[in-house]
């Protein structure tokens, strides 16, 4: 495949006029630049005085213009156009020999000339397709495939593919290559251009089913599930504009991390929380922790079981008759027929709340069953006032009581004898015990509620009330997820669809996933399909091949990344004299910030006072993990415990046995390093005083 730059000695094979055709493509561009600045000119210069009726609509139109106008910005560095697809043929047209082939220029967004015309083509469009997937051996009628070079916002290079000719070998991108490579400073961003095939299929498959991704450190999982998300807003725009996306990720550093690659791509309505944040009451805060063995029960699926007896068991059996009174007239139901009311609505399928709020007009049916009995005519408004009735209230108080979820879940954990009475076959005496606080709360103000109970109370407060479903799901870092947190996420796309995604490798909770049909199971999606990513494009081969090294510890029979990133000399593991080892790692990071591209120390969440002390001694400034790196300011100073999901160009992690010291047991902290050791882009130097942990020793 040739590139094409008017400033390399590389002479072009296919094309040449290079200069000539680079000005063509340049002139397309401009025009296309021109097009987009048009339409936006016509958005401003919409006047919604003489349609709209009233203030309220003119606020709405005119908020949904300013939208439009945002997501119609011309800027500077994201290029209008990435790529070019020519066609054998028009697309669905006839395919006969000598029918004309089109022309699509492949964007982040559509631009039409003032006659309608596309001068770029979404890249999400169906007749963008090809341009991810096509490939020598299935050209799907593409004549030539081009990609475009940018420097800066300028159109620099290109490169060309010819899939259908079958003289041409088929070869690896060099423009792939490069944005592989590229110094990575601020946000994340998108990877529109260069989406590779088997990542492509997630993309765009459907929003009906559910998708579950499990693949190894930079792999582009998150990546894949944003623009899955992107995809399916411009395939499903209307449906999930009235139901809504989420993005979950694992903390707030992280989705400060990836929150501008959807407003880039366009898409500015797509919510982002952790899982904390889901299940987050009014008025309760977390304020307290648990112990690793009593969350590991307060996670258990088991819970929900637990949640539910004691929810269901307000319900009590009416023991006496129930008797309106109504102008001169008393009527009587009977205790048993209450019970047969009470067990029918019980039987149903139907939250504790719902079968609550349906209670009072079953009881006055049949209190009006028997006034017809006794030849009234009673009509609706008759049944509206019996079910409203003060001693049809206090039956319904008295056998179905309100349920106030935190209230519930404050009892289990305080009172043995009620958790004993639920728990009974469940948990077991010992996990009882865990469970119980070693000095109860007396209100649900005072408590302090740890992670874990929010979401047992968010269980509690679906069982009373059936909690809003989105559209469409994404969970990334799944692998830390509780059962009880799948099912809070479940929960919000019970009418939608997820997109699941994760490592088990990485799973550094107590509670990690094991398996993914058994997460899928508790997400209420066994269906969904699973998929795995292979290929590695963060961390350069000779890095992933030493973290690799812990694999099968921590994960065996998992196959390690196949990095696509060869980097020679990228690793570099140094041992250090106690006393020096501080001074090594500040002084690898300034080697590194010689360098183009930003720079992360990783280190034990113990040692990460000491280092930033010697950082500000050694005049070294530096961010937290969710600051934005800039050209200026490229340092970031990485706790263990926030660097998943993260990436810097250079890595500096210093003493890995403390890192692995750092979490409860081997097998998680050696988890832990995994993660820390997989951050990098371009290089990785190690520094330690005490002994790595064997399996890199
Ligand atoms: N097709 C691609 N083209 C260019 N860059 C890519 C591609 N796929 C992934 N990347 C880049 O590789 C890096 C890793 O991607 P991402 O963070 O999505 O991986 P991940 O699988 O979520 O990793 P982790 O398990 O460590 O969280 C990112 O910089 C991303 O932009």
């Amino acid at each position: 495949m040739p590139a094409h730059a008017p400033d390399t000695a590389h002479a072009p094979d296919t094309t040449p006029d290079t200069a000539g055709l680079l000005g063509r493509e340049r002139a397309h561009l401009a025009a296309s630049r021109a097009a987009l600045r048009a339409m936006r000119e016509d958005v401003e210069a919409l006047d919604i005085r003489d349609v709209t009726a009233n203030w309220v609509n003119a606020a709405v139109l005119q908020a949904q213009i300013d939208d439009r106008i945002k997501a119609l910005a011309d800027l500077a560095h994201t290029p209008l156009f990435f790529g070019r697809l020519d066609y054998l043929h028009a697309p669905g047209a006839d395919l006969a020999e000598g029918a004309g082939g089109e022309q699509f220029y492949i964007g982040r967004r559509h631009v039409h000339d003032a006659d309608g015309d596309p001068m770029v083509i979404d890249w999400r469009a169906p007749v963008s397709q090809p341009f991810y997937r096509a490939s020598k051996a299935d050209p799907q009628d593409i004549a030539l495939r081009r990609r475009f070079g940018y420097t800066g916002g300028d159109l620099t290079a290109y490169e060309d593919e010819h899939l259908s000719d079958p003289a041409e070998a088929a070869a690896v991108s060099k423009l792939l290559q490069q944005e592989i490579e590229r110094p990575r400073v601020g946000p994340m961003r998108d990877i529109v251009a260069t989406i590779q095939p088997e990542q492509d299929e997630i993309v765009r498959s459907g929003l009906s089913g559910s998708v579950c991704v499990q693949g190894g450190p930079g792999t582009g999982k998150t990546a894949v599930g944003l623009h899955r998300v992107a995809y399916l807003l411009y395939a499903h725009r209307e449906r999930l504009a009235r139901t809504g996306t989420l993005v979950i990720g694992p903390n707030r550093s992280f989705l400060h991390y990836i929150e501008q690659v959807l407003p880039a791509l366009g898409e500015l309505e797509v919510q982002q929380a952790t899982v904390d944040d889901l299940v987050a009451r009014p008025g309760l805060e977390v304020r307290g922790t648990d112990a690793a063995a009593t969350a590991v029960v307060k996670g258990d699926a088991r819970m929900a079981e637990v949640l539910r007896r004691a929810v269901r068991s307000h319900v009590s059996v009416p023991a006496e008759p129930l008797m309106v009174v109504r102008g001169s007239r008393r009527w009587r139901v009977p205790a048993y027929e209450l019970e047969e009311i009470v067990t029918e609505l019980q039987n149903r399928d139907i939250r504790y709340g719902a079968a609550r709020d349906a209670l009072p007009q079953r009881i006055a049916h049949a209190v009006l069953v028997r006034m017809e009995q006794a030849g009234e005519a009673p009509d609706d408004r008759v049944q509206d006032a019996v079910a409203r009735n003060a001693a049809v209230k206090a039956a319904v108080k008295a056998v179905w009581p309100l349920v106030e979820p935190a209230k519930l879940v404050l009892r289990l954990l305080s009172d043995p004898a009620f958790l004993a009475e639920h728990a009974e076959g469940v948990l077991t005496e010992e996990e009882q015990k865990l469970l119980l606080w070693p000095k109860p709360f007396r209100s649900v103000k005072s408590a302090k509620w740890s992670a874990a109970d929010l979401v047992l109370i968010d269980e509690a407060a679906d069982l009373v009330e059936r909690t809003h479903s989105l559209g469409h799901v994404v969970v990334d870092e799944a692998q830390d997820l509780s059962p009880m947190q799948y099912r809070a996420v479940g929960r919000r796309c019970t009418t939608g669809s997820a997109t699941v995604l994760g490592d088990l490798a990485q799973g550094t909770t107590p509670w990690a996933t094991r398996s993914w049909r058994e997460a899928l199971e508790h997400l209420g999606k066994p269906e969904a399909v699973l998929e795995e990513l292979t290929a590695g494009f963060r961390v350069p081969r000779e890095v992933i091949a030493y973290a690799s090294r812990l694999l099968p510890q921590i994960s065996p029979g998992l196959a390690a990344v196949s990095s696509v990133r060869e980097t020679p000399g990228s690793l570099t593991v140094s041992a250090s004299a106690p006393d020096e080892l501080v001074a090594d790692v500040i002084g690898a990071c300034r080697d590194f910030l010689a360098y183009e591209g930003s720079v992360g120390l990783i280190a034990a969440d113990a040692r990460i006072p000491l280092l930033a002390e010697a950082l500000v001694a050694a005049g070294l400034p530096y961010l937290s993990p969710g600051e934005e790196t800039t050209a200026e300011s490229r340092l970031t100073l990485v706790p263990a415990s926030l660097a998943k999901g993260l990436e810097y160009d250079y890595v500096v992690l210093d003493e890995p046995a403390a890192i692995v010291d750092g979490e409860p047991d081997e097998r998680t902290g050696l988890r832990r390093l995994y993660v820390c050791l997989t951050r990098a882009v371009s290089g990785l130097t190690t520094h330690h005083a005490t002994p790595l942990p064997a399996a890199l020793a």
